[in-house]
């Protein structure tokens, strides 16, 4: 568009908008009167498009996500155009957090894209209420009108697009991270079924500060940035844009604290699924449609999860049959029995469905993160590659862990002489991440004794872990022991015959036999 062309434009853009205002104020019959005939001729001529973003819409008139987006975006790139804003509060109920600027009533922004001009303007749909007061109320419906150049047309679907998608990327990096939880809530005829709720995730914990080797921290980093900006490419391939992480080690390992690092590297919000919480496939399915994207969804302890369903049946059935449920007043027609409320009938191919089906109608990425004790219970369906696409294992501290904790915890590195007695007692025993960071919890943070308390806490740990090789050493002894025992020992009806200093096992019975003979 040329100089005078945006001129032009911008001339007639705001005639339209001058227009606009003023037609607010006329009376009901002469507005409908231009509407049927003026407006008609005029929009013969006119080169303009206009479309307009209502704030709500829907049939329970819901708060509209692309009014929202719209207002995000406006704000960020051009409300420094405009001489009048309007500030609200950003944030959930009680946790107000930072302004939002957005575009008074009238004001106009101009916006570039692809080489074409936009106008925006945010206006106030009268209402009855501003009518009577010939000013717009305060609870009054706000719209946006986008207007461009008819040759333009074929800009508005990448533009359009490119305003939401560049409204969500501010939403999601300006809001408070969530973590979501699932609990069971009782509607009025008492079923209960599973619902999501949140508080504000503040988890500090990094990739800085998860302790763990060099290498496979980066590869996992690598990993996770790859998801983040694989967009185009997973499009490309025609697969969802989703990714399966499974944690594995033994408690404490720092499994839990990891997701929170992922959460916090890659901006996305937690929901943690209580499997046992959910009473079934369809009640899995909701809660999962229900996530939004960018976010990590993380099954804990999916071992024990899977058995749990299993177990809770069992012990109704047991009960029933031990008739216990007699004892119980009956039911009143149409009320959930007890145990509806209680058992878990979520399956593995349930979960599978969800993993393999359901997202691939669920739009934008999403992280699924399991984490178990024990790996060997799982079954090999669920964590096979394309459903748990990195295996990562978490194990006991070595001597590379330990000295990012040391690091956190205490700010020294390997410089300091107990390092090398740690090191060596580290490649002995066996101990948790969790338990080394307990024993480098510095007895006060004063700097002036920061000498002093690393000193106590490296040889409390070198104390602790010499408590576990010691331990660990009188182990060994008695497993030999046992071992040895269990060799001599014959097995189950038979015993052993020593004769001329040669051992030999014989059949229990036959020797009976022979000693009631004698
Ligand atoms: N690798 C680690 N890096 C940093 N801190 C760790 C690490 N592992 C454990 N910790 C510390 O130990 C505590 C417990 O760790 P975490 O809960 O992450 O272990 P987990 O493997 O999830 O245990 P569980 O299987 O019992 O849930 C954490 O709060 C953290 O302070």
């Amino acid at each position: 568009m040329g100089v005078e062309g945006v001129g032009w434009g911008s001339a007639v853009a705001s005639l339209m908008f001058l227009w606009a205002v003023a037609s607010q104020y006329f009376p009901y019959g002469l507005y409908m009167y231009y509407h049927k005939y003026v407006d008609k001729v005029w929009r013969f001529f006119y080169p303009y498009i206009e479309i307009t973003f209502q704030e709500y819409s829907g049939e329970r008139m819901r708060r509209s996500e692309m009014y929202t987006t719209i207002r995000t975006y406006l704000s960020a790139n051009t409300a420094q155009q405009a001489k009048r804003l309007v500030a609200a509060e950003h944030g959930d109920k009680g946790r107000k957090h930072g302004l939002v600027l957005s575009l008074d009533d009238f004001e106009q922004v101009t916006d570039d894209f692809d080489g074409a001009k936009f106008w925006w303007t945010s206006q106030t749909k009268s209402t009855e209420k501003s009518t009577i007061s010939w000013y717009p109320s305060q609870e009054d419906p706000r719209y946006y009108q986008l207007t461009l150049h008819r040759r333009h047309r074929h800009l508005v679907d990448s533009y359009l697009r490119h305003v939401r998608d560049r409204g969500k990327e501010i939403e999601v990096s300006s809001r408070q991270r969530k973590l979501f939880t699932n609990n069971p809530s009782s509607n009025w005829y008492g079923y209960k079924k599973s619902v999501w709720s949140h508080m504000v995730f503040e988890h500090p914990a990094t990739f800085d500060t998860l302790a763990m080797e060099p290498g496979k921290k980066e590869e996992i980093l690598r990993d996770l940035d790859r998801f983040r900006t694989g967009k185009d490419f997973y499009r490309k391939i025609g697969k969802t844009w989703k990714r399966g992480y499974l944690l594995y080690g033994p408690p404490g390992t720092g499994k839990s604290t990891m997701i929170a690092a992922m959460a916090n590297h890659l901006d996305y919000d937690i929901y943690d699924l209580e499997l046992t919480a959910v009473k079934d496939n369809t009640e899995l399915r909701k809660l999962l449609i229900e996530t939004t994207p960018k976010s990590l969804i993380v099954i804990e302890d999916i071992d024990c999860s899977e058995d749990l369903s299993g177990k809770r049946k069992k012990k109704v059935a047991e009960k029933t049959e031990e008739g216990e449920s007699d004892q119980n007043p009956p039911h009143p027609p149409g009320a959930p029995k007890e145990e509806d409320n209680k058992i878990s009938k979520v399956t593995l191919s349930g979960l599978l469905n969800f993993i393999d089906g359901l997202w691939s109608s669920c739009g934008g990425e999403r992280l699924i993160v399991f984490t178990t004790n024990h790996v060997e219970k799982l079954d090999p369906a669920l964590i096979r590659r394309g459903r748990m696409d990195k295996h990562i294992e978490l194990s006991y501290c070595c001597y590379e862990t330990f000295k990012v904790l040391a690091k956190n915890y205490l700010g020294v590195d390997s410089g300091h002489p107990l390092f090398e007695t740690v090191r060596e007692l580290l490649g002995e025993c066996k101990i948790t991440p969790a338990d080394v960071a307990e024993n480098l919890m510095p007895k006060s943070y004063s700097s002036e004794e920061a000498e002093e308390n690393t000193r106590q806490c490296l040889e409390g740990l070198i104390e602790a872990l010499e408590k576990i090789k010691g331990e660990a050493a009188i182990q060994a002894e008695e497993n030999s022991e046992e071992k040895t025992e269990a060799k001599e020992k014959p097995a189950e009806g038979k015993v052993l015959e020593k004769t001329e200093g040669k051992e030999t096992v014989k059949e229990e019975s036959s020797w009976k036999g022979i000693s009631n003979g004698i």
